[in-house]
């Protein structure tokens, strides 16, 4: 759960961050502090400890077997909720984050569930990595970052030679996979972290196999609703129209994809206003050349807890295979799944 404090700290950077369109920002970069351990007393030490051993357990890695996690970036929703999930699972939140910002930063420093994580511009986040895997042997890499960078971050992380997941979408997906493949680093890379949908998605792609064709000639209508501010089309949407179109639906092109960001559009939708920055709605329904059958599919989340328990998941399934020296370098949420390693 987000504190109030928590919560505070990231409104007051995101609200720094709109004010820097306008003007510009505090100059002086923050040092490159060494890290600080968050020293929880003892009731809440306990709990973590139960909670990263029934996690370790669950994942089924030796009981010390915890690796430290950097999430990139905890300046976000998404990698702030996933922080927040590597801390409940009482996983090791390396505390710093990287941000896109190259210049000083208005607020240097965000709490994550009592851990506090010190915000690193591009132009240092070489000096940072270094340290960071001193400092971190057995680091995992989370990125929820932006689709415009998800391959200048893969391509770091390969270069590192870390294990990563890859939660943000968008980029082009094959390279982010090149890089990791070429470094010969552990990665998973998927645009849909929930455990329920990554299944949904797992079934279109089987039902694809199984019967691929039998919907063919139908028409496909897919339509999907993310808060205002996000930039592509959803990737999970990419990936389970991609399926139906091996099931034979009529021409049907990414772009065809019906991407709604206004409030009006979503308030239509059926998303609740207190979600409409935090959701992620999605429709496809295929009807028949003659329109006697209909098809509706549909999976709505709101909030991003699915996503960011998926990916404690996704850091221990890494974990796991590193410590097996597994062949295979490189997978997907779907893998996970079937390797039975949700929790
Ligand atoms: N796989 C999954 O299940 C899910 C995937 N996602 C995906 O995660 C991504 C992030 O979504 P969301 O959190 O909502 O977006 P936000 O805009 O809230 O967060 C993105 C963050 O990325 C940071 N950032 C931008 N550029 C860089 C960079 N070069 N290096 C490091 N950090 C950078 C920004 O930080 P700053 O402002 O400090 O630069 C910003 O805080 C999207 O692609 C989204 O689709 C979301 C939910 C689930
Ligand atoms: O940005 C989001 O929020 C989400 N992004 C992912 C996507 O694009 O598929 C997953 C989910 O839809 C939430």
């Amino acid at each position: 759960m987000r504190t109030a404090a928590c919560r505070g700290q990231q409104q007051q950077l995101w609200a720094s961050r709109g004010a820097a369109a306008a003007g510009p920002r505090r100059a002086a970069a923050p040092p490159l502090r060494p890290p600080r351990r968050a020293r929880p007393g003892p009731p809440a030490a306990l709990a973590v400890d139960a909670a990263a051993a029934a996690a370790a357990a669950a994942a089924g890695l030796a009981p010390g077997l915890r690796p430290p996690v950097m999430i990139n970036s905890c300046t976000g929703r998404m990698g702030h909720a996933a922080a927040e999930a590597m801390v409940r699972a009482g996983l090791q939140l390396v505390p710093f984050t990287l941000t896109g910002y190259s210049a000083g930063v208005a607020v240097s420093n965000i709490g994550v569930s009592g851990v506090p994580v010190e915000l690193v511009g591009k132009e240092r986040r070489q000096e940072a990595m270094d340290r960071v895997k001193e400092r971190y042997p057995g680091l995992i890499v989370v990125d929820y970052t932006l689709p415009n960078c998800v391959n200048d971050n893969a391509e770091f992380y390969a270069r590192n030679g870390v294990p990563f997941v890859m939660g943000t979408t968008g980029g082009d997906r094959e390279k982010v996979v090149d890089a990791a493949q070429a470094a010969g680093v552990y990665a998973v890379v998927a645009p849909q972290m929930g455990k329920q949908v990554v299944a949904f998605q797992a079934m279109m792609d089987m039902m694809a196999d199984s019967f691929p064709g039998v919907f063919s000639g139908y028409k496909l209508r897919a339509v999907e609703s993310h808060r205002r501010g996000k930039p592509d089309v959803s990737g999970t949407a990419k990936a389970v129209v991609g399926s139906l179109k091996r099931m034979g639906v009529a021409e049907f092109k990414d772009s065809d994809i019906v991407k709604v960001r206004d409030r009006e559009g979503q308030l239509r939708m059926a998303v609740p206003e207190e979600h409409l920055d935090g959701h992620a709605f999605h429709t496809y329904t295929l009807t028949s050349p003659d329109g006697s059958v209909e098809f509706v599919f549909k999976h709505n989340v709101v909030e991003r807890t699915i996503y960011a328990e998926g990916t404690v998941d996704a850091v221990l399934f890494l974990a796991k295979k590193r410590t097996e020296g597994a062949k295979q370098r490189v997978y997907s949420m779907v893998d996970v799944l079937l390797e039975g390693s949700l929790r």
